[in-house]
């Protein structure tokens, strides 16, 4: 009673970790991809600030340029009509006019003045030739300031909605002006009300800082970098719902996992236990399939294929219940079965008949285990069989401990068993690797007898193996030959092939098996 209670809180306990990781992973690949992309945002939002940047400049060089090359008169009517054309054409200025000695004489939209002024401003810098007037009061509109850039005798006002389309809360810039050759900022202009570690800005990567992430960019044209920013509460806050929803999706499905993985494992550990009774009651029983000689089609021997129903009499895939006795460590109690079962119901069989052969399977743990060989002996031996009529049945996996399977192989064979290699073809193993190990038959895996006559790109593998076997003096059985034409195929391309397969026969009782030996002894008699 304990116990089950025991069993019941562990098994809350894992569904509600499973749950919490779970969720947790699920919560963490969504705050991954809000965070990502945030940054993504924030870059593209730098790359286009510093795109707008690039166009005003090119713009105000430009109308620059062409007012220091107007043909007309300093201030004549022409001249302002020219300059009132170069106006219409810019879509960053305000005012393009004219200027000398630092007065200003004229422009598009002021038209001529009485008397030349100078620019007031609160700041005065030179960038790349020109001077550039930040918060200049200007003339046309009274009270209002704007940045004015001169050069020559032309100077063009700036719009100062130029970055206005880049007020986008949450998303915060502060724009800088840096010398050229020492890197100092100039000017700055910001939008922005957190604040903004300037030398960020010379930095060129994603950075995070009480609680805002910052990201800089400069341009590759102009002398002007930005900084832009964005708190990272803000990139959380429109995702609550979607994180909360990652978090329980996530909490389900591990919940969901653990517990499918739950069953399943108490399914496995109770076939386990029903297999262990299985076994102690001897309730498992045993088939053999016959292994036919190609060229001649007479008997020569069978293997023995193990059988089991489990507790509600469903029948359960030898693959499945011998791996898990191999996964529990008792799959030697279903060998031994399966040696005591042939060596009682056909041992009879295998005393009168030394042509015909059975071969049993093993497993990896056979090998390993010292009491594997005596405990054959023992019962061959109590039943009169001979070592010779009985082959033992390898599979590739099973002989990765090279040394104890060179050394087992050798004892076997010593006392006169066949040794086979079982589905070949499957596992890494190459044919010189099993000559070194002295196996005496391969089995070719039916895997491959299948793609007997059609293109599939293994096709070309059982021919193959049949000639490298042949070069090293194997004898081969082909198993899973199911139909006539495979039968055909095999037998124009080999002699000697044994083959196995519902083609032949498939796996029958005892009772079944005798009549068919019987039967094969007259032929052979
Ligand atoms: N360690 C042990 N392993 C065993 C034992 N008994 C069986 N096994 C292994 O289980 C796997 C599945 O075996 P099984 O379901 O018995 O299938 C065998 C044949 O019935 C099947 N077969 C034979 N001919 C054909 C055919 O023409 N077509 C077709 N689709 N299937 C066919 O092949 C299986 C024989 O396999 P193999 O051993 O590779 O020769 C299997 O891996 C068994 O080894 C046991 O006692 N101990």
């Amino acid at each position: 009673m304990e116990r089950a209670r025991r069993d019941v809180y562990k098994r809350v306990c894992l569904l509600v970790a499973a749950g919490a990781i779970g969720g947790g992973l699920a919560l963490f690949a969504s705050l991954y991809s809000i965070l990502a992309s945030a940054q993504n945002e924030l870059t593209s939002f730098a790359s286009e600030f510093l795109q707008q940047d690039d166009k005003v400049a090119r713009d105000i060089a430009e109308t620059l340029d062409a007012g220091n090359h107007s043909p007309h008169p300093f201030c004549s009517e022409p001249d302002m009509e020219f300059m009132r054309e170069l106006l219409f054409k810019s879509p960053y200025l305000k005012d393009v006019g004219r200027v000398r000695d630092g007065l200003f004489f004229c422009s598009a939209v002021a038209g001529k003045l009485t008397t030349p002024t100078p620019f007031i401003s609160e700041k005065l810098i030179k960038v790349d030739g020109k001077l550039v007037y930040f918060g200049a009061h200007l003339r046309v509109a009274k009270g209002h300031t704007a940045e004015i850039v001169s050069q020559g005798t032309t100077d063009a006002v700036v719009s100062p909605s130029v970055f206005s389309d880049f007020n986008r809360p949450p998303m915060a810039y502060t724009g800088a002006i840096l010398d050229r050759n020492t890197r100092q900022i100039q000017q700055m202009y910001t939008n922005s009300s957190v604040e903004m570690p300037l030398h960020y800005l010379l930095a060129d990567k994603i950075m995070r800082k009480d609680g805002v992430l910052y990201y800089p960019q400069c341009s590759k044209t102009q002398p002007d970098c930005v900084l832009v920013a964005m708190p990272m509460d803000k990139i959380w806050s429109p995702h609550y719902s979607s994180m909360a929803g990652a978090f329980a999706g996530g909490s389900l499905l591990g919940i969901m996992l653990s517990g499918v993985i739950m069953v399943m494992n108490r399914r496995r550990r109770s076939l386990g236990n029903q297999l262990r009774r299985a076994l102690r009651k001897k309730a498992l029983w045993v088939l053999y399939q016959p292994v036919v000689d190609l060229d001649s089609g007479s008997l020569v021997g069978c293997e023995a294929l193990v059988r089991w129903n489990d507790e509600n009499d469903t029948p359960v895939r030898p693959d499945i219940f011998v791996g898990i006795a191999e996964e529990l460590g008792f799959v030697g109690e279903i060998t031994r079965f399966v040696v005591e079962r042939v060596a009682s119901e056909i041992g009879d069989l295998l005393r009168a008949n030394p042509w015909f052969r059975v071969s049993v399977n093993l497993s990896a743990m056979d090998l390993a285990d010292e009491n594997f060989i005596p405990m054959l002996d023992g019962i061959l031996k109590a039943k009169g069989v001979a070592a010779a009529s009985v082959g033992l049945e390898l599979t590739e996996r099973s002989t990765a401990d090279r040394d104890r399977t060179v050394k087992v192989i050798r004892e076997l064979k010593d006392r006169g068993h066949v040794v086979y290699i079982d589905d070949f073809g499957t596992g890494y193993s190459s044919l010189a690797y099993l000559s070194e190990l002295s196996v005496d038959v391969l089995k070719i895996d039916q895997a491959f007898t299948k793609t007997i006559g059609t293109d599939s790109v293994t096709a070309a593998i059982v021919p193959q193996i049949l000639e490298m076997a042949k070069a090293l003096m194997l004898k081969v059985v082909v198993e899973g030959v199911e139909e006539q034409a495979q039968a055909d195929y095999l037998e124009e391309r080999s002699s000697g092939l044994q083959v196995q397969g519902w083609l032949f026969g498939r796996p029958v009782p005892s009772g079944e098996l005798r009549t068919r030996v019987k039967n094969e002894a007259k032929l052979v008699g």
